[in-house]
């Protein structure tokens, strides 16, 4: 499989962010060189997902900064995958179709779809809509798609949930590797995720309504 790209680092200084009226974290700082790994911890709305929409683009901050170095010419955007609490694969599709898509949309394609359901336990349900599958098995179809295009930052938001131990024990082998290789992985959590030498962000200010922030 492709190497992540050399030299790669991500700097996120004094981030903040706010939805509707309300502030929801301030002062979120870290960075990551090669081969970096970040956990996301806090309590339920505390942010975690935020900050990952934050890094994903999805989201503007309120303040701070969000710098990716070392990419060449690719932009945030297009060296990150992002696998949501919603899965974001289409239903009406099969496993094999869905993962099809994911390369050609992507680009820059490393495994074959089939390859990725081979390595993800799913290989007998490529040719099954996606619909008939189970929160557990549609979980891993989505992380199959960080097998079959080269990004280098993985994005994802609380990934072991409704997998099974044998597939967390998988995907944990899956970002070690994708690190080995100088690829990035910010992951949320609630569970306790043993990634080596990995940082930590506990994002626990509680929201506070801007107008208390006001002068
Ligand atoms: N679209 C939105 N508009 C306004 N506020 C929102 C919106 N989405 C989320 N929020 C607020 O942002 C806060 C942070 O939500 P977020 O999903 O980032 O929390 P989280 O830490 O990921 O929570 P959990 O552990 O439950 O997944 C929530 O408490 C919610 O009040």
């Amino acid at each position: 499989m492709k190497a992540g790209v050399v030299g790669l680092r991500l700097d996120v200084e004094d981030l903040a962010c706010n939805r509707g009226e309300r502030r929801i974290f301030s002062g979120v700082s870290f960075s990551l060189a090669a081969g970096g790994a970040l956990i996301v911890t806090g309590r339920n709305g505390a942010g975690k997902s935020t900050l990952l929409d934050l890094l994903a683009g999805r989201l503007h901050p309120a303040g701070g900064r969000i710098a990716l170095s070392g990419a060449g010419d690719r932009t945030l955007p297009e060296c990150l995958h992002y696998v949501g609490h919603r899965d974001a694969l289409k239903s009406a599709l099969t496993a094999r179709e869905n993962l099809d898509f994911a390369r050609n949309f992507l680009g820059d394609p490393v495994l074959k779809a089939q390859e990725a359901l081979e390595v993800v336990g799913l290989a007998h349900a490529a040719g099954l809509p996606v619909a008939y599958l189970s929160a557990g098995q549609r979980r891993r179809i989505a992380l199959a798609r960080l097998l079959v295009a080269n990004r280098p930052l993985w994005l994802l938001d609380e990934p072991t949930s409704a997998l099974d131990t044998a597939s967390q024990a998988t995907l944990l082998r899956l970002m070690e590797e994708h690190r080995d290789r100088g690829g990035l992985v910010i992951a949320t959590t609630h569970a306790p995720l043993a990634l080596r030498d990995a940082k930590e962000v506990r994002i626990e200010r509680a929201r506070t309504v801007l107008a208390e922030d006001a002068p």
